[in-house]
């Protein structure tokens, strides 16, 4: 079976995004990973799947899948990309679109020039959202919010947070010095995170404007991370060091970040980009059997 897709970014977390709507898609966890093989397939840091929502005066539901294969409720970047490529596809005419996803439901605004504003939905802090065991932890309070130390990683505290998805949040000096490739998935690989993390390195510039690092759950460091660039910001604020809005300077382009406050939503501003479109002969991705080569 042939598959037309779109390969795109949002800066530079790169994505390929099939419409669900007009061609039927059953992929399990281990074709989905095949698809995001960097020599093996078309290469990506997470697939997404748009299909039509069953739920009244809803435009659509999408669908996230990692690297890795795996399905996962949130993704910043992806959803800027979701709207630009139902335009593109004429799939609709809104501007303004609200879309279905395993997070909840977000409201999504197409700018001129490809810019998207996303309602990333409310952060929350408490450990059964996220979800977070603080066991064997030791804790310290910071402005509004926890900061939590691993006996093992007493250099690289974190603070917590879920934009639907987890993320762990470390204040670094540096962030092109930070240990982003160990610490990424020690963090990860904790029992302190049921569900795995999201662990973002945040570097302060000044109280509105940071450079951040996110080494992602189920797809290793990404150019950008949108929910990352949302979880780092919150906890910026919570901690008093930032003050709405931010500019996130990620490695692969700006995010801008708005946040009244607990109990509000998160708005995400940034850019999204076509690379190419094409289609694939399943048969052939899905027979490369990379996991043997
Ligand atoms: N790149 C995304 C986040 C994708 C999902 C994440 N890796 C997870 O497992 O939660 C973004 O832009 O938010």
């Amino acid at each position: 079976m042939k598959i037309k897709f779109t390969k795109m970014h949002g800066a530079g977390n790169d994505f390929v995004v099939i419409d669900g709507i007009h061609q039927s898609i059953q992929f399990t966890p281990a074709q989905w990973q095949a698809i995001a093989h960097r020599q093996f397939g078309i290469g990506a840091d997470q697939m997404l799947l748009v299909e039509r929502s069953a739920l009244p005066g809803i435009d659509f539901k999408y669908r996230i899948m990692n690297a890795d294969g795996n399905e996962v409720e949130h993704c910043g970047n992806g959803s800027r990309c979701f709207v630009r490529f139902v335009h593109d596809q004429g799939l609709t005419d809104k501007t303004t679109i609200k879309v279905e996803t395993l997070s909840g439901i977000l409201t999504l605004q197409l700018h001129e020039a490809g810019r998207v504003t996303v309602q990333m939905g409310v952060p929350r802090f408490t450990a059964s959202d996220i979800p977070f065991d603080a066991t064997g932890l030791s804790t310290t309070e910071v402005g509004n919010t926890t900061q939590y130390t691993h006996p093992q990683y007493a250099d690289t505290p974190f603070c917590v947070a879920s934009m639907g998805n987890p993320h762990a949040v470390i204040e670094v000096a540096d962030v092109e010095t930070a240990s982003v490739q160990t610490i990424g998935p020690s963090l990860q690989a904790l029992p302190n995170f049921p569900k795995s993390v999201n662990v973002g390195f945040m570097q302060v510039l000044d109280p509105h404007h940071v450079k951040l690092r996110v080494y992602e759950r189920g797809a290793g460091e990404t150019l950008a991370c949108g929910t990352g660039a949302c979880a780092a910001v919150v906890t910026g604020i919570q901690r008093g060091e930032l003050q709405s809005p931010v500019q996130v300077q990620a490695r692969g382009g700006i995010l801008e970040i708005a946040w009244a406050g607990p109990g509000e939503q998160v708005a995400m501003t940034g850019p999204t980009a076509n690379v190419f479109s094409g289609e694939f002969e399943t048969d052939a991705l899905f027979n490369n059997n990379f996991n043997n080569n």
